[in-house]
């Protein structure tokens, strides 16, 4: 297939020769990066400009919000900026905060490195599960939001923060609004702490509005620092690093993983070397493009040069760093992605970009209480930052798979926050664990539903974490809310204690956490499912999982055994990871680690003492395998891709439903309705089971 492409309307701001000229390179490596001082390579930063302008800000306004062009230095910049002005002096320390792991390990390595200092020690990291910085000497701190919100827990004004800069802001992921509203609210308590807001597309008006003081607030400050102002500031930062030239197809195209690997053959043929970054939307898509890349080299017999990488979330950490490798003189990286690298990063090499348009968005009913990921577009704000990760060491361009006249008028210009959008299980738990018992009350950035919101206390209140008066029951709910996974795992893991079955129940927690440790894409489907058959239990898919991890050690993880059985050698080794996580936190809980050596009827206890209201009956005379869902009679079927899938147990329970054609449950287990009332009796009443 042919694209054309236009060039889009977005003005080609050319560079200021003082300020980037001398960026410019000519070399196609990344390592010619080291031509100028990276002292210089700061100052040429258009941030660096507002230098005084942003400390003076900080000094004098509770809150500043500073709004600057991908690639303008807020993220690497400013925070050392506060720590030559003296805000790490006194044993503090400057957070700032990111949606996403990948970006908070790659701004602190490379802060750490133009500051000249050891990752980990001046400069440190904390991501789930990972905590890279050393209490004695850390003074510039990046970690995820979600992470912030975890500290509160312990230490609730954040005191050891002399500032906390939230960056990224227009991501309104959920932790991101919850941390807005809980440093609004740390405020009024710590008139010394200093916010900084920051985005390249971020709303600044509404931003700055719910920043205002409002009197309510102001009767509750304790000693304002004199001169402070409390009213947020607004800071602009002028100017971009490079040129990032847009261009647009002519005609929408329908397939936009094949256009992608078209547009990646094309660049390839016709552009200068330089590595290119695709955004496409999930794992399956990306496995399909860098499958049809590949086939697309060897068909053409192309002598390719190119390296094709893979990047999403479910990839081990070892393969997602190899984005970060320089590229050898004469070859081109090609690195396929899930919006993961949308913000904050800079891949050096990376000259060329494609955007799909599309993400995964997490989309929940709370009348149904079905959360399903489904593929839509994404907004400018997001189109804006993809196309910023081109035009950071060098001019770049950017190919959007989709018409001008579609980015202008189909797409919105922000997205919608997550927490409209989202199960609030998790964010209700953290902040009934951090003191906040009036949810309804609590200030949002923007204001989730009523519904969401009363569907996941009767959850937690189902879970036995919340007592009657929605207050978090001690010590259940404290830990449930301290085990960084959804409420029903971390409950099914602390029930798994008293079962004598943790080390199993960790081992389906690590595999639920991962998207999926099968392999579909490949092959006849029927050498798929045969596959699969040799590690079937007849109990269901959790079972399943844990002969796979067995089959897993025993071939002392072998790639190659993996690939023969069908299995996702990346997704199996993440598992490995994150199950040695778990077993640290279920230590520190002080929870055992035992087998029940083939005693299944505990594991599959344990999973109903976590996910007991997602039980299900298989309709009485049903010839097509509907069940029906035993909380709310919702009609449901379960997924092809489980072992039970045709099997039909008369009772099961799922983790998570996805929505096609029908509701499909996935991962199921069957079970014994008589645990239902045993280990949920006041969800359930004995009679009708
Ligand atoms: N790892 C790196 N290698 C080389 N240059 C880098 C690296 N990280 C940052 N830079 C340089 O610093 C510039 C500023 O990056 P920074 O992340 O601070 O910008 P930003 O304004 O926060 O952008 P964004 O909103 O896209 O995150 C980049 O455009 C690039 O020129």
């Amino acid at each position: 297939m042919s694209q054309f492409w236009k060039p889009g309307t977005e003005k080609p701001r050319l560079v200021d020769d003082e300020e980037g000229g001398v960026l410019f390179l000519t070399s196609s490596s990344s390592s010619g990066y080291g031509y100028a001082s990276i002292e210089k390579q700061r100052q040429r930063l258009p941030v660096y400009k507002y230098r005084t302008a942003i400390l003076y800000l900080v000094e004098s306004h509770a809150t500043t919000i500073v709004v600057g062009e991908t690639g303008s230095g807020k993220t690497t910049q400013i925070p050392q900026y506060l720590k030559e002005a003296g805000w790490a002096e006194g044993g503090r320390v400057i957070a700032c905060t990111q949606p996403r792991r990948l970006a908070v390990q790659a701004v602190a390595s490379r802060v750490a490195e133009e500051m000249g200092v050891k990752l980990g020690e001046e400069v440190g990291y904390t991501i789930r599960f990972e905590d890279a910085t050393n209490p004695g000497t850390t003074v510039i701190k990046f970690l995820t939001d979600g992470v912030l919100l975890r500290e509160m827990m312990g230490d609730p004004l954040l005191t050891k923060y002399s500032v906390v800069m939230v960056d990224e802001a227009h991501e309104r992921s959920i932790s991101t609004d919850i941390v807005l509203g809980l440093l609004k609210k740390i405020q009024r308590r710590r008139s010394d702490l200093r916010l900084i807001i920051s985005s390249a597309t971020i709303e600044a008006k509404s931003m700055s509005d719910f920043f205002q003081p409002s009197s309510r607030r102001h009767r509750g400050s304790e000693s304002v620092e004199p001169g402070l102002k409390m009213e947020p500031a607004i800071l602009s930062v002028e100017g971009r690093g490079f040129n990032v030239q847009i261009h647009y197809l002519e005609e929408p195209v329908s397939d936009y993983v094949r256009a992608a690997v078209s547009t990646v053959l094309l660049i390839h043929d016709k552009e200068p070397f330089g590595d290119i970054l695709v955004f496409l939307t999930g794992e399956e898509d990306i496995e399909a493009a860098v499958k049809q890349l590949t086939d697309d080299i060897q068909d053409r017999k192309i002598s390719s040069g190119l390296i094709v990488l893979p990047l999403y979330s479910g990839l081990p950490r070892a393969e997602q760093d190899l984005i970060f490798s320089p590229t050898s003189r004469g070859k081109r990286k090609v690195v396929i992605s899930t919006n993961i690298a949308e913000t904050s990063l800079t891949l050096e090499g990376v000259v060329y970009l494609i955007d799909s348009g599309f993400s995964k968005q997490q989309f929940y009913n709370p009348i149904t209480d079905i959360e399903n990921l489904v593929v839509a577009p994404i907004s400018q704000a997001s189109a804006r930052q993809r196309a910023g990760r081109a035009g950071r060491v060098r001019p770049g361009k950017c190919y959007r798979l989709y018409t001008e006249e579609y980015f202008l008028k189909e797409m919105s210009a922000q997205g919608i926050p997550e927490i409209q959008r989202s199960n609030l299980v998790s964010c209700i738990i953290q902040l009934k664990a951090l003191g906040i018992d009036n949810i309804l009350g609590f200030d949002w950035p923007a204001s989730p539903s009523p519904e969401s919101m009363i569907r996941a206390l009767e959850i937690l209140y189902s879970l036995e974490v919340l007592d009657d008066d929605a207050k978090l029951i001690s010590p259940v709910g404290f830990h449930v809310a301290e085990i960084p996974l959804e409420p029903m795992i971390s409950k099914m893991i602390l029930s798994s204690n008293q079962l004598g079955c943790s080390e199993e129940i960790l081992t389906i927690s690590a595999v639920l956490s991962v998207q999926s440790i099968w392999v579909t894409g490949r092959g006849v489907r029927k050498e798929f499912d045969e596959a699969k058959m040799r590690f079937a239990a007849a109990e269901g898919d959790h079972v399943t999982f844990l002969n796979v991890y067995k089959g897993f050690l025993e071939s002392g993880k072998s790639s190659n055994w993996c690939y023969k059985n069908y299995i996702n050698y990346h997704a199996m080794k993440k598992v490995v990871e994150i199950r040695e996580q778990l077993q640290r936190i279920a230590q520190r809980l002080g929870i055992d680690l035992k087998s029940c050596e083939g005693n299944l009827q505990a594991v599959r206890k344990a999973v109903t003492a976590g996910f007991f209201a997602n039980a299900c009956r298989l309709e009485p005379y049903s010839h097509n395998g509907m069940y029906k869902t035993l909380r709310a009679s919702q009609e449901v079927y379960i997924h092809p891709s489980s072992v039970l899938f045709r099997v039909n147990p008369k009772w099961v329970l799922y983790q998570s439903i996805v929505s096609t054609d029908r509701r499909y449950m996935r991962n199921v287990i069957s079970i014994e309705p008589s645990w239902l009332t045993e280990v949920a009796p006041h969800f359930y009443q004995k009679q009708g089971l």
